[in-house]
């Protein structure tokens, strides 16, 4: 068993639980009660190369990252950083994260909230909406294509901009036949956990022009940003260097000020 599957072992049995909890009918009427979802297409494409900051605790890789006991506080650093987008991971057994994060996180935040997870049914969607986030995440490889499909247009009928994450060629033709608006390369296999930070440079060619380009995973700072700019992404997705870095705020503003830097912005899309 690949390390996705047990993490989607996982995620199904919490999702079990609170399915039992929570009737489907009860998160549509808490969704329903929610401050409107924001365009997450233009929160991340702009003249500039965006910088979407995560709110992670552990990951299966690396396991502890570090503790973040206030996370509504972390997200307000990055967004004084400058970040276009906070991503929260609300997996609980390996990334240490809860849907408490993702409201925390939004009601503290005016920038648009991704929820990070591995999701695999509508449920998952309608919670998403229910804590408050704009965005969220589907991986190709975690979803038969007939499951990603309906995903994508469900998260776009409940006003949720969906990130199609990908991490190789036949992966990006499944997320563009699905309708994917956003696409996220993650440097990361998520079968075996290693990072090829020159996985987006063979990927991203594949994505057609008018779909917004997010590289994700490894970025260390400014210089991998920057390198990715130039192989064409339009936003950069970060955890890891600023959850363990001692000055978050700082770190996404050099980041953001290394996005905005002229001689990048020419030549891109
Ligand atoms: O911590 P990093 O290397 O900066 O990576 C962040 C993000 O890309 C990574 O957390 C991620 C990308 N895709 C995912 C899917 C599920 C869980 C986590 C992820």
């Amino acid at each position: 068993m690949s390390v996705l599957d047990e993490i989607i072992d996982g995620v199904r049995a919490d999702l079990a639980e609170r399915q039992a909890r929570v009737t489907l009918d009860e998160l549509k009427e808490r969704a329903a009660k929610a401050r409107q979802a924001k365009d997450g297409v233009a929160a991340l494409k702009g003249e500039s190369v965006t910088v979407i900051c995560e709110v992670k605790r552990s990951s299966p890789s690396k396991g502890a990252l570090a503790a973040i006991a206030d996370p509504a506080g972390l997200a307000a650093d990055y967004e004084a950083g400058g970040a276009a987008v906070i991503s929260v991971l609300t997996e609980q057994r390996r990334f240490g994260g809860s849907l408490a994060d993702l409201e925390a996180v939004r009601a503290k935040v005016d920038i648009p909230v991704l929820r990070k997870d591995f999701i695999v049914t509508a449920y998952q969607l309608w919670e998403a909406r229910a804590y408050g986030a704009d965005l969220a995440l589907l991986i190709v490889s975690a979803l038969e294509q007939e499951a990603l499909v309906s995903l994508v247009e469900r998260a776009e009928s409940i006003g949720l901009t969906p990130i199609v994450e990908v991490h190789d060629e036949d992966e990006v033709e499944r997320a563009v036949d699905a309708g994917a608006r956003i696409i996220g390369v993650n440097a990361r296999n998520l079968k075996t956990l290693e990072v090829d930070r020159d996985n987006f440079a063979r990927v991203a060619p594949e994505i057609p022009d008018h779909i917004v380009k997010i590289a994700e995973s490894g970025v260390r700072g400014p210089h991998d940003l920057i390198a990715y700019a130039n192989e064409g992404a339009d936003a950069v997705l970060v955890g890891e260097s600023l959850v363990t870095g001692r000055d978050p705020r700082t770190a996404v503003a050099d980041l953001v000020a290394a996005g905005s830097h002229p001689a990048i912005r020419h030549g891109r899309g």
